[in-house]
């Protein structure tokens, strides 16, 4: 059993401290973030687009993620590990749960999927099943042709409604946390308060329960463009090790994101 898990977590929400939680998708950089002090880290499907180069993250397939999952948990014994579900490997609840499945058996703690009330189904039979989820909101990236490119999502206050409904219907169904992606820092705050689970926000502003990042995105190496909301905590640092403690330190305190890294 890892040392952190959806208690510890849900915990730190309670208690107002932020969780740091970063991507890896290798079991040197797992142990790294590991023995640094973060507290969570993802196999994301961006592997696709810092791993493999792809424009969007659409190609990346269950297997890959289980493939990364392996080495992820190979670093650290006691890593809590959430493990990305591709793109329509959960289009129902009966694939949802064979393709988590997989991912579990590769050594995750917990799956996350994309979307809002339709995946309530799925999650309530993944949670019966005693797989752990977490939700993900705003700019899902799966579906980045639907929204027309990375953009940021829940400005108009019709939207925004929905997603504090969305989020509120994943925690009924039973997901234990939920990840939101480039929304305006108001609407963060709005729904890190509506949720008793602990949000976890990427270009969401200061006002939620913890923070996440790409790690390529973390040393300033991502192929292509970096986003707006990232910051290179190597550049400041000058080595992996202080750059990571660096990034938690910072989510710890407030100091980031700062409000060059948030959209309103
Ligand atoms: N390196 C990397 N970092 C990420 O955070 C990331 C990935 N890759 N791949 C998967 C998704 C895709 N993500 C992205 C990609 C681009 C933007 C982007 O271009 N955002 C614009 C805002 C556009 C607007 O104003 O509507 C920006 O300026 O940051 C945002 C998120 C987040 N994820
Ligand atoms: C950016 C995070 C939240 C993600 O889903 C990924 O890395 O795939
Ligand atoms: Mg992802």
């Amino acid at each position: 059993m890892a040392k952190v898990s959806v208690s510890t977590l849900a915990k730190k929400k309670q208690q107002g401290e932020k969780i740091t939680a970063l991507t890896a998708y290798d079991a040197s950089f797992a142990k790294l973030f590991y023995d640094n002090g973060v507290d969570v880290v993802l196999v994301g499907d961006s592997l696709g687009m810092v791993l493999q180069g792809a424009d969007d993250t659409l190609s990346v397939t269950t297997e890959e993620i289980a493939y990364h999952t392996r080495s992820v948990r190979a670093g650290s014994r006691d890593l809590f590990v959430v493990a990305d579900m591709p793109f329509m490997s959960y289009s129902n609840p009966a694939q949802a749960c064979e393709n988590a499945a997989t991912l579990m058996r590769s050594g995750a703690n917990m799956v996350k999927l994309e979307g809002g009330t339709w995946l309530t189904e799925s999650i309530k039979l993944l949670t019966q099943q005693g797989i752990p989820v977490c939700g993900h909101l705003g700019l899902t990236p799966q579906s980045v042709h639907v929204f027309g490119g990375f953009k940021i999502q829940g400005r108009e206050e019709q939207q925004a409604l929905q997603m504090i409904a969305d989020a509120q219907a994943l925690e009924s169904a039973g997901a234990q946390m939920l990840v939101i992606e480039c929304i305006p820092s108001n609407l963060a705050k709005r729904i890190t308060e509506a949720v008793n689970i602990p949000v976890i926000g990427i270009g969401a502003g200061k006002e939620v329960d913890g923070q996440i990042l790409v790690m390529h995105d973390l040393v300033g190496i991502s192929a292509g463009y970096i986003p707006k909301f990232s910051k290179n905590f190597l550049a400041e640092t000058g080595n992996m090790q202080d750059a990571v403690k660096k990034f938690c330190d910072d989510v710890k305190s407030g100091a980031f994101p700062g409000t060059e890294h948030e959209f309103n």
